[in-house]
């Protein structure tokens, strides 16, 4: 028996339910046809390689199987048992592995992916998903909202946690960290717990809503278990992970460690541009959606709908996935963040719905009067929105939003 690229390409082939089955967008390198180029991508990206192989009796056959070629759309069925359970490094070794830099194509992109049933339930899921806005702020009929201090780095303890509090009495239910703060000497991890969780306890208590903190835990892996853990002792009820830059070992690590201690993951996606920007390569922000809910993150940014920033790829459909069924598994609550003002939120809340977590951090500290008056200007809008009437009207009554109308009015920022 041998094994050559042709064994991989058949298009009468139909997928089974334990198939995993993905779309890549592909460009056949100059002279290479697109069956050729496409037999390569299921070939390398399973069991074959650039010579024909011999087989013996000792083997079992995991190749991939490219069934379908529309124009330079191709889709790949994977068995499922060429994936170890629960392993997602592994998974993106296969699927996302070598061919992203393979000759036989000059661009490459994976798409989407339709998970099998049994691939999917090797995964834990998310914790809570989008319950947190019930479980955790008693909120059901509005979005929770968010901020992140800026500048970004930079400012100490003590001044964080007072922006964190300004934002909470201001209407905003989380303070977040930037994707860039950590464990820096200017405002080292455990000051900032300590300090920014007295306050949120201050917060509440003036206030009478739930508020909270999404902490960045974002390190080597063993740091962000310790991370988690004191998150856990000193009274969180959320870690922030840099999932990418971090890597999705280490996520997978964490949620073990988080459902433990029955804390949710706030995921940010720093650096998933570097992977779905280009439009012809890489892998879709939709594909690292997916991953990180079957990894088990409960929020997730997925863009602003074009409105903000950020460049933006599907955020309502990539939304549409992360809330929509998966063999009943927990959803994930998308976050909307990145250049995000209150004037840009009827637009936005129109395209995503009320079941989104929407962060403004510029959006709010930017605000002529200040921190406290930004939070209240966003919550105002929030409110007017859920109770379906115009923020211009709203503005009316509150002047804080309507001093960021006047400032920022409908733009989107660049
Ligand atoms: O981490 C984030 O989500 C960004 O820092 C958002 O900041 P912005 O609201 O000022 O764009
Ligand atoms: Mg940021």
């Amino acid at each position: 028996m041998g094994i050559t690229y042709e064994d991989f390409l058949d298009l009468e082939y139909e997928p089974t339910d334990e198939d995993l089955v993905c779309t890549f967008r592909i460009d056949p390198a100059t002279g290479m046809s697109t069956e050729a180029a496409a037999s390569r991508v299921a070939s390398e990206s399973s069991n074959g390689t650039w010579a024909a192989l011999q087989t013996g009796a000792d083997f079992t056959d995991m190749g991939a199987t490219t069934f379908d070629i529309d124009g330079d759309l191709i889709r790949v069925a994977y068995p499922a048992g060429l994936f170890e359970p629960g392993n997602m490094p592994q998974v993106l070794s296969c699927i996302a592995g070598n061919i992203m830099g393979m000759k036989a194509v000059d661009t490459i992109r994976l798409l989407d992916c339709e998970w099998p049933e049994s691939v999917v339930s090797a995964y834990p899921g998310p914790l809570y998903g989008s319950s947190v806005r019930e479980e955790i702020f008693g909120v059901t009929d509005r979005p929770i909202t968010a901020t992140v201090p800026k500048p970004k780095v930079g400012l100490s303890t003590a001044a964080h946690a007072q922006v964190g509090y300004d934002a909470w009495v201001g209407g905003v239910d989380l303070l977040k960290d930037d994707e860039n703060l950590t464990d820096q000497a200017f405002n080292p991890f455990s000051d900032r717990l300590t300090e920014s969780l007295s306050l949120r306890d201050d917060a509440e208590d003036e206030t009478g809503e739930k508020k909270s903190y999404l902490i960045n835990v974002t390190a080597d892996t063993q740091t962000m278990l310790d991370r988690v853990d004191e998150v856990a002792a000193q009274g969180g009820e959320y870690v922030m992970v840099d999932i990418i830059t971090a890597g999705w070992a280490g996520l997978q690590t964490v949620r073990e460690r988080t459902e433990k201690h029955g804390l949710a993951i706030h995921a940010h996606r720093a650096m998933h541009a570097a992977f779905d920007r280009l439009p012809s390569h890489g892998v879709s922000m939709r594909v690292l959606a997916q991953i990180s809910r079957l990894c088990g993150v409960d929020q997730l940014h997925t863009g602003t709908a074009g409105l903000g920033k950020l460049a933006n790829e599907d955020t309502v459909g990539i939304n549409d996935w992360l809330t929509g069924d998966l063999y009943g598994t927990t959803d994930v609550l998308p976050v909307a963040s990145g250049g995000l003002h209150p004037g840009l939120l009827p637009d936005l809340l129109d395209a995503t719905g009320t079941n989104v977590c929407v962060q403004l951090g510029g959006g709010i500290h930017g605000h002529p009067d200040g921190t406290r008056a930004g939070a209240v200007a966003l919550r105002s809008a929030i409110d007017a929105y859920v109770e379906g009437r115009p923020i211009t009207e709203a503005a009316e009554e509150t002047p804080e939003l309507a001093v960021a109308l006047d400032k920022w009015g409908t733009e989107t920022p660049r």
